[in-house]
């Protein structure tokens, strides 16, 4: 009968109006105030659309309408079932004070709903990548055959907006490589057929500040670097300890709790501590199954406070290490390019370290994918520590050559800009890394840049090695260079031709 209303408020207003009349007598006696009056038909009105709209968005889930419901409760309960206007000894009092209690205890199970799905909301703060996964495979066909309209820049932005990177998505289960990592079949082609009939150069740095040993040394640098700009290094000083010790820290740093590694999540490349999937995520065609961390040292420590704890230690030791050997390796390709011993140094083109250490996720397609697309490195020189599963290749005579992992080895690379002041004497050789169904592989790659602060310091290629006054390349800066090698994006170009004269 509450549920009936006509123009009066029906037979629910003859129950409700007593009672309410009561009610706000009582109201305003303790308050001492006049209670505006109220229509008892607007009321009952109130309270049945309460009661209607509530229960119906209720019933599909939605807070809303668990407030609504509340809000009924609120004013009906305590109005309706008037226990308090009856002695204790009254049979009213009895049926009416079980009806309130009734009441109370479903007003307390709303109070529950509404705080579960609070919380629920709160624990799922992003959109599982997962879900998409089938969507967004170029395989899935629509149920007429046709292709699904692919929205590459939401997707992008989708995954970017999970701040947890390609292991994030391994971990939630992701089993087909979703489409924005997918590479297109001429850079995947051969992606298993390395060639094995070249052996990328090891040069052992023992006794290289003896100069007999040195001269030997020199010379195998300068071979490695004309022909292949790639070479191993082994016994160059930096210990076997600091070594592993570094790898187990990235992999402590990546596999540490979503949460904690999100915050250093950014794309702001003046962030000189940050963790980040893809640095060209968003202007490249095809994204890489790997993550980041990177450490930006700009000529000088970082303080210790801004690296991640997890990692601290074994970073900077290492880091020690490496700015020790930076000094040797500048001797000897200074020497190896028939210059004075210090002259790399005096123009301070390796003077900046930054350090970024990637991890690549097992990947359950690997051949649809790769770890790093052909790419050469913008810096100087490049030092490369790679954990043993391998999977990184360099271009040879136009044939992909494994690098092999070697225990305590490290890799060097000549860089764009070490091509670009020796007029091409030293090459930047393109490289890859390709994506492996076992994981996770481990790599850290020292970048040694010109001066940072000296940005705009002019760099053109050194006059020993311009012959007939034919330089190849125009002079540039760290600055413009690096600009236009990350508004390329890893396309598997070259940036150098850019800089090149006419
Ligand atoms: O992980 C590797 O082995 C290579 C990484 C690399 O080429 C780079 O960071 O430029
Ligand atoms: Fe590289």
């Amino acid at each position: 009968e509450f549920n009936e209303y006509e123009s009066d408020g029906g037979p629910a207003a003859k129950a409700f109006g007593p009672k309410f009349d009561v009610f706000t007598k009582h109201v305003q006696s303790h308050i001492g105030k006049q209670v505006p009056e109220i229509k008892i038909a607007h009321l009952v009105a109130a309270t049945i659309t309460l009661k209607g709209i509530g229960g119906i968005l209720f019933i599909f889930g939605t807070s809303l309408g668990a407030y609504l419901l509340l809000l009924h409760q609120m004013i009906a309960t305590p109005i309706l079932y008037d226990f308090y206007n009856y002695d204790n000894e009254e049979k009213e009092f009895t049926q009416l004070f079980i009806k309130f209690t009734q009441n109370m205890a479903l007003f307390g199970a709303l109070l529950f709903f509404i705080g579960m799905k609070n919380s629920i909301s709160r624990r799922q703060p992003k959109k599982k990548f997962s879900k998409l996964d089938h969507h967004t495979h170029p395989a899935a066909k629509m149920e007429d055959g046709s292709q699904p309209k692919y929205d590459r820049v939401k997707e992008v932005k989708e995954f970017d907006e999970t701040r947890t990177g390609v292991k994030g998505l391994v971990d939630s289960g992701v089993t087909k490589v979703p489409r924005f990592l997918i590479h297109p079949p001429h850079s995947l082609l051969s992606s298993t057929t390395a060639n094995t009939q070249f052996q990328v150069p090891v040069i052992d740095f023992d006794g290289f500040d003896h100069d007999f040993r040195r001269v030997q040394i020199v010379k195998e640098i300068r071979e490695a670097s004309e022909t292949w700009g790639f070479f191993q290094m082994i016994n160059h000083g930096v210990p076997d300890r600091v070594i592993g010790n570094m790898i187990e820290a990235i992999r402590q740093f990546h596999e540490q709790p979503e949460e904690v590694k999100m915050e250093l999540y950014s794309r702001d490349s003046k962030q000189r501590v940050r963790f980040y999937c893809n640095g060209d995520l968003l202007v490249s065609k095809a994204a890489n199954w790997r993550d980041s961390i990177g450490f930006d040292f700009q000529d000088g420590p970082l303080d210790p406070e801004s690296f991640p704890s997890v990692c601290r230690e074994p970073v900077q030791e290492y880091m020690k290490h490496l700015i020790n050997l930076r000094e040797v390796i500048s001797g000897l390709l200074s020497e190896a390019l028939g210059l004075s011993t210090d002259h790399l140094e005096r123009i301070e083109c390796m003077k900046t370290e930054n350090l970024v250490c990637h991890y690549y996720p097992s990947c359950p397609e690997p051949e649809l994918t790769l770890g790093a697309t052909k790419h050469s490195d913008p810096s100087s020189l490049t030092v490369l520590l790679q954990d043993n599963l391998g999977g990184l290749q360099v271009l040879h005579q136009g044939h992909w050559v494994d690098v092999p992992p070697a225990h305590g080895a490290l890799v060097a690379n000549i860089g764009d800009l070490m091509q670009l002041i020796t007029n091409d004497k030293f090459k930047s050789v393109e490289h890859r890394v390709l994506a492996g169904r076992v994981g996770p592989r481990i790599s850290a790659a020292c970048f040694f840049y010109p001066s940072a602060t000296h940005r705009f310091k002019p760099y053109g290629p050194i006059k020993e090695f311009v012959s007939d006054n034919l330089p190849i390349y125009r002079e540039t800066h760290v600055g413009e260079y690096l600009a236009y090698y990350r508004s390329k994006g890893l396309d598997g170009n070259s940036a150098l031709p850019h800089f090149k004269l006419a």
